[in-house]
């Protein structure tokens, strides 16, 4: 069926890509719709294209090419489309037309206004797997003292928790129904919760976790931990269940429950190769030995939590000690979990001891930002927002409003976005170019204002956005 557009025009050369059992299927003459981006966007979109073409370029000499379609989102899309037309059905036809795209950042209002254009691609195209990787390039300044230390990959779910955004605003009718039906109805109903109560006058917010949701999530990021050599073959499940048990602490069992089932073969948990490592140091261990080992404080227990402990003990020795026993799960991937306030000590105090780190949603916003910040800054944190028929690369960073049209913004994240896109497309090579193009740049002290700054010494004048663009490009034959 022919797709047809209102306001735009596809490039009338270059073909299509699709996907088969949740991979991109790659010609050498991709379409690729592109949304330039609110704020900097204006800045950053310029020098990414070029990098991305020259890599491409010196590469493959000729026999691979983008074909970039100009689609429109945000700001832009309203001066094309009309007042409020700030994502208009012709992106969305191209992005599902063409599957890969990239973009921008989009403004989102605070308060008020229109929900979050980035949120709503993620939703509308079902890019439930977030993926944004914090490593670190020799010589970049950071605010840490052993920065390299850190090279973690957060995936974080991208499609529910509370940026389903389904909230009501305090003292609206249907606020203030639903905070009586759960005072008056379900609260009392519901014994573990008490006498308490919802403030009459609180906004309300819903934040839906799915077993579904976090399974798929966690299946990506275990999957992904499969490619990864030891120690980085490792899970961290990130999570607050121990105050949000059915939500944060659901996703935590939900993500153990798969790793036991679908990759039982190939993961251990953290509580288990405890177990199996305490009978591999001591064959006769008692189980009740086992148990006061890998439970601190077993001996204040009561006696119905002591069984529960001894039975899980029994279970994991029953059914993985042969496959997973005798030093076996040393070769496995690792499962664990953190509790999500923790995880942002243990990033800055130990921050070898992560890889990949699975998360839900504003889980995984808070915790991108954060570890970016390790490495360098946002104007360093790329990401993807992968679902299985379609995937669209973005930075982590917003857009940065007071930096705007002044061609001194970091590029390099969305350059970066651009390098995981092509790592995704099966392009290695003029990925490749790209990391090393960044890497000699950084290391010749050829930085943007953000990176100048913390230098030492400092970098003046730091490159433009533009210049910096070219600065990559000229280390590509290095
Ligand atoms: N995916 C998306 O499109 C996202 C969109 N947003 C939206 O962006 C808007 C602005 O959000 P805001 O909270 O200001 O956060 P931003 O991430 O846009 O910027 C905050 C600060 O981070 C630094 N920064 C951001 N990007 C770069 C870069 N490329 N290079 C160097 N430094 C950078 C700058 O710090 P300094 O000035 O100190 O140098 C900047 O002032 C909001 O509307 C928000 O909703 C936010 C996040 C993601
Ligand atoms: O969409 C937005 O405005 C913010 C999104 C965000 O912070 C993120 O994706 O990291
Ligand atoms: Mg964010």
């Amino acid at each position: 069926m022919t797709v047809s557009y209102e306001k735009i025009t596809p490039p009338t050369t270059g073909s299509t890509i699709t996907f088969s059992d949740g991979k991109p299927l790659v010609p050498d003459d991709p379409i690729i719709p592109f949304i330039r981006g609110d704020g900097t966007g204006v800045d950053i979109w310029p020098a990414t294209e070029k990098v991305i073409d020259a890599a491409i370029a010196t590469a493959y000499g000729g026999q691979r090419k983008i074909h970039w379609f100009k689609v429109y989102a945000g700001d832009e899309a309203c001066e094309i489309y009309g007042t409020y037309q700030y994502l208009p059905q012709d992106t969305l036809t191209a992005i599902k037309e063409y599957g890969i795209a990239i973009k921008g950042p989009l403004t989102t209002p605070i308060g008020g206004g229109i929900r979050s254009l980035n949120v709503a691609l993620r939703q509308i195209f079902d890019l439930y797997a977030c993926v944004r990787p914090c490593r670190y390039y020799a010589g970049t300044p950071s605010p840490h003292k052993t920065p390299e230390k850190l090279d973690v990959i957060v995936y974080r779910e991208n499609t529910e928790d509370i940026y389903l955004g389904i909230e009501w605003k305090q003292g609206t009718e249907i606020a203030d129904k639903l905070i009586n039906y759960l005072n008056t109805e379900l609260i009392p109903a519901t014994p573990e919760h008490g006498k308490k109560q919802i403030p009459l006058d609180a906004g309300i917010g819903i934040k839906p976790i799915s077993k579904t949701g976090s399974q798929r999530l966690v299946r990506r990021a275990i999957e992904r931990a499969l490619t990864l050599p030891k120690p980085k073959n490792q899970v961290t499940l990130v999570h607050k269940g121990n105050i949000m048990k059915y939500t944060e602490g659901a996703f935590r069992d939900w993500g153990y429950e798969l790793a036991k089932s679908e990759f039982r073969d190939v993961c251990v948990t953290e509580m288990e190769s405890w177990i199996l490592s305490n009978k591999e140091k001591n064959p006769d261990l008692s189980i009740e030995d086992n148990a006061r080992m890998v439970e601190p404080g077993y001996d204040a227990l009561t006696d119905e939590k002591k069984a529960k402990i001894c039975q899980e003990v029994t279970s994991v020795l029953d059914a993985i000690w042969e496959t997973h026993g005798n030093g076996q799960w040393q070769d496995k991937i690792m499962v664990n979990d953190r509790i999500a306030d923790s995880i942002f000590q243990q990033i800055q105090t130990r921050p070898d001891e992560y890889s990949i780190l699975a998360t839900m949603n504003l889980n995984g916003d808070y915790l991108s930002d954060a570890a970016a910040a390790i490495v360098g800054g946002l104007g360093m944190g790329p990401g993807a927002n992968i679902g299985d028929t379609c995937a669209i690369f973005e930075a982590t960073h917003g857009t940065a409003p007071k930096h705007a049209g002044l061609d001194r913004i970091n590029p390099g994240s969305v350059i970066l976005s651009g390098v995981m896109m092509l790592e995704y497309m099966g392009w290695q090579e003029a990925a490749d170019l790209i990391k090393k193009g960044i890497a000699a740049a950084i290391a010749n002290r050829q930085v943007t204002y953000d990176l100048a700054r913390l230098m030492e010494p400092p970098v003046n004048p730091p490159l433009k956005c533009s210049e910096f663009a070219d600065a990559i490009i000229s280390h590509f034959g290095d």
